[in-house]
């Protein structure tokens, strides 16, 4: 599960720092090998020509006889030995050890990462062609894709079942293809997957046509022949059913739904906000504020904290400066070696579990394991004016390529098993979350509901209240975090707890409208 953080990538790089070394060192010793064997091999042609001129005259020179006899026996044996020596068996055992003592990716991760490009190519709607040339959004960021690289990508897409992208991926497979000086992918094998992965999204003609030029490629294709024959067999099928259907055209016309940003639930809003295209209300927008905050205290009255009002109903702050860079490093350098990939629970059973909506690595600290971690906790007791006393430990977590977090709640929701239950502290009333990195390219924290996006600045924090005072879950703190499209995104989070707040926040009677509540 390499591919879910980045840190895990840095490992990478230096597995395949040693590979190289290891492929480099055994290159060597071959071409040495080799060299010798030249060299031995020029001494035989030119002695044999000599000997061919004039045989008789050649072999009634006793040295010659005997250097010929030396040739095959001694000298041989050295020539037998080296084109014997086994380079290969060194380097198979040197690669073994690095694949066993280093960080070595598995084939699913490579279908991880695959399936993180598309997620990536599907939020920030990237076109394949750009990506293929190592674009983001305009930016140039790396090499090129190979043809075979872009096929690689349709058929990890494919193995997935997902067709879409596979056709994509085949079509930029085919097209570098044809520009390709040296080939790297077998031509008939786009043709294959493009062909059935149409066949699949439903254009039966277009996939037939596809495997006629495969079978013009390749005419003897066995797979290519049956299929030919079924979709030629299902085309018979459909006609058949226009037949059917004839003078029912107002099926015809169905209208292509375009976006829905007005659904807070909905994917359409969440991608356009992870994308920066939609913005807070500029009704909303007008009322907010920055202040000083001291909360009374004499230390926050020589240094109060910066407040940035994001949102109202529901209240988004963002708190700046409140870790320093040496906080973040402690924290990263004390994360780094716990990381686990990040679980959910799941609702049902209440187990904690891997999904593909949450993609990240992460780790929790104690306020004892080290000062700083301590200090960040007495600081989000100051920023908020909230007990610490039943607050969770702090959470980092590092999101790698493509690395994301559906719309969810940080709350439990009264229909959860187990959530939060065997703590004894409530619920999650609040939650402050910290960036401990700038995010090259994507990675924001959006609230579909509320219509705003927060984007990550290193040292900075956001906090909101998950919980009406009258301990009602707030519908509208629904929030997620976008893919990171460049970079890498590390955040840390503190949740706070009802228990303890009695004074600090004193819970109400008064319910909230039962249609903001979850
Ligand atoms: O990383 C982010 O921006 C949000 C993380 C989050 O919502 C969570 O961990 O619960
Ligand atoms: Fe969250």
């Amino acid at each position: 599960e390499v591919y879910t953080a980045m840190v895990d990538l840095e490992d990478l790089l230096d597995t395949e720092h040693v590979l190289i070394d290891t492929v480099e060192n055994y290159i060597k010793a071959e071409e040495q090998k080799i060299d010798l064997l030249k060299r031995y091999v020029a001494i035989y042609q030119r002695q044999q020509k000599k000997a061919r001129e004039d045989a008789q005259s050649y072999l009634s020179n006793p040295i010659n006889a005997y250097t010929l006899v030396k040739r095959l026996t001694a000298d041989w044996t050295q020539v037998e030995a080296l084109v014997n020596t086994n380079m290969n068996a060194d380097t198979l055992a040197n690669i073994s050890y690095v694949k066993q003592n280093m960080k070595f990716p598995t084939d699913e991760d490579l279908n991880g990462a695959a399936v993180a490009l598309m997620r990536l190519q599907d939020t920030y709607r990237l076109d394949t062609s750009s990506l293929a040339r190592g674009e983001l959004n305009g930016v140039k960021y790396s090499a090129e894709l190979s043809a075979a690289d872009c096929f690689e990508l349709g058929r990890q897409s494919y193995n997935n079942g997902d067709y879409y992208h596979t056709q994509l991926w085949m079509e930029e497979a085919g097209a570098r293809f044809k520009r390709e000086a040296n080939e790297t992918v077998d031509q008939s094998d786009i043709l294959e997957y493009l062909a059935f992965s149409i066949y699949k999204q439903g254009n039966v003609a277009l996939a037939l046509d596809l495997t006629n030029k495969l079978l013009e490629l390749t005419p003897t294709h066995s797979r290519a022949l049956g299929n030919k024959v079924y979709y030629q067999d299902q085309l018979k099928g459909q006609e058949k059913e226009t037949v059917k259907r004839k003078g029912d055209d107002e099926s015809e016309n169905i209208p292509i739904n375009g976006p829905n940003y007005d659904d807070p639930f909905g994917k359409d809003l969440y991608e356009a906000l992870c994308r920066g295209e939609v913005s807070t209300p500029v009704e909303v927008q007008a009322k907010l504020k920055c202040r000083y905050l001291s909360r009374d205290n004499p230390f926050l009255k020589l240094a109060p904290f910066k407040v940035e009002e994001a949102h109202l109903e529901p209240d988004l702050f963002i708190f700046h400066d409140v870790m320093s860079d040496k906080e973040i490093e402690t924290i990263k350098r004390l994360a780094q070696p716990r990381f686990r990939r990040a679980t959910v629970q799941n609702s049902q059973t209440g187990a904690l579990e891997t999904a593909q909506y949450r993609i990240s690595k992460s780790a929790w600290l104690k306020n004892e394991e080290h000062k700083h971690i301590a200090d960040v906790a007495r600081r989000v007791e100051d920023m908020t004016g909230l007990s610490m006393e039943t607050a969770e430990e702090l959470q980092v977590v590092n999101y790698g390529i493509g690395g994301h977090y559906e719309p969810h709640f940080d709350f439990a929701r009264k229909e959860e098993t187990n959530a939060f239950q065997n703590l004894g502290t409530g619920n999650r009333i609040a939650t402050v979350l910290f960036y401990m990195s700038d995010v090259v390219q994507g990675g924001a924290t959006v609230f579909p509901m509320a219509r705003t996006a927060l984007w990550p600045k290193k040292g900075t924090a956001a906090f909101w209240f998950n919980l009406f005072p009258s301990g009602d879950g707030d519908k509208r703190t629904r929030h997620a975090a976008c893919p990171v499209l460049a970079g890498s995104k590390w955040v840390s989070n503190k949740w706070i707890h009802e228990r303890e707040q009695e004074f600090r926040r004193p819970c109400t009677t008064e319910r909230p409208p039962e249609h903001l509540t979850a």
